[in-house]
């Protein structure tokens, strides 16, 4: 028999002033997995959280929890789930290992201390007030605000926003250990590289629907958005190969002087690229076949669903 899932949602559905925030939005998240909820802003995101983790009401539709009800309020489930906010609001007279302690003692399930603040990578600010730190450094306090009580379900609102790069690759890594333990994750993110490395399968939403769900191979598969193979010209030489029908490529110049085409065959047509400019004495440069990344899955599907008549020119930041 399958295991009960983390978290499972049917028919979701809450309304503000008649326009719907969350439109019959319907997934499950297996114990253990990490998922990435996506989409732009205002595709209601943080009220499918918020009503998941028991901080808003729904209009219709079920949702069950770690087996609860969110919306009965129970501190079973309280206490059972982590969450790591953008802005916890953390009062300013404390310091980093105080607050720590405090949020510890409302917990049944306690993580040690000193062992969440390494975890973050905070050990060295632990006697610092959280207000003396830099923004970066308080959303690891945050992070470890969201761990300390041991929880089995974790939600990570954007937990890596104004990040520098070294602290959002420790967070990731965070995030991996937090997985290698089996704990659940249900994570939002507007950093698509975040989620194709963190999350084992994603759910894109807009304007509070499902636009599509899997891994960022099942969507990448199922966006139709092909490889494409791209290179310059080395020593100079400006002209693309003389017969494209040669190589079977449909080339494309841009005025920096790449070349690309869509492949979907790339060790064929590289082959026969190769081949012609081996011919030819000409070098490529630079040469290389680019796979749609997540974030290029992401902006067809959001584009297409803004405007169907749009090619995909959209950005994650639009308003919906
Ligand atoms: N308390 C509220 N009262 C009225 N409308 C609300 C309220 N909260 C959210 N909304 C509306 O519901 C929609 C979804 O908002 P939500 O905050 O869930 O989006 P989001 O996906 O989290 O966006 P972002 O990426 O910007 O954080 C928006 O149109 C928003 O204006």
């Amino acid at each position: 028999m399958a295991a009960e899932p983390a978290v499972s949602v049917r028919s979701l559905r809450k309304v503000y002033a008649g326009v719907p925030a969350v439109d019959d939005l319907s997934f499950d998240i297996a114990a253990g997995e990490v998922v990435a909820l996506l989409g732009p802003n205002g595709a209601g995101k943080t009220t499918t959280v918020e009503i998941l983790e028991g901080h808003r009401t729904r209009d219709s539709g079920e949702v069950s929890v770690l087996g609860h009800d969110p919306g009965r309020g129970d501190r079973a489930l309280r206490e059972r789930i982590g969450i790591v906010l953008q802005e916890a609001g953390i009062e300013d007279v404390f310091s980093v290992r105080e607050i720590l302690t405090r949020y510890r003692s409302m917990y049944p399930r306690r993580r040690d201390v000193d062992e969440v603040l390494e975890v973050v990578g905070l050990t060295e600010k632990a006697d610092d007030r959280v207000t003396s730190l830099s923004g970066g450094q308080q959303r690891r306090v945050d992070l470890a605000l969201g761990l300390i009580g041991d929880p089995d379900l974790i939600f990570l609102d954007e937990p890596t926003t104004g990040f520098d790069p070294s602290a959002r690759r420790q967070a990731w890594e965070v995030v991996e250990g937090l997985r290698s333990l089996g704990r659940t994750i249900l994570l939002t993110t507007h950093y698509l590289d975040e989620a194709e490395y963190l999350a084992d399968r994603v759910l894109v939403i807009a304007r509070g629907r499902l636009l599509a769900e899997g891994t960022a191979a099942d969507l990448e598969s199922a966006s139709g958005l092909r490889p494409t193979l791209r290179f310059r010209l080395g020593d100079g030489a400006s002209r693309p190969p003389e017969d494209p029908a040669v190589i079977g490529l449909d080339l494309q110049a841009d005025q920096s002087g790449w070349f690309s085409a869509p492949s979907d065959e790339p060790a064929r047509d590289l082959h026969r690229l190769t081949g012609w400019a081996l011919d030819a004495g000409v070098r490529l440069e630079g040469l290389e076949v680019r796979r749609p990344t997540l974030e290029d899955v992401y902006l067809d599907l959001v584009g297409a669903d803004a405007d169907p008549s749009s090619d995909g020119a959209s950005t994650p930041e639009v308003p919906a």
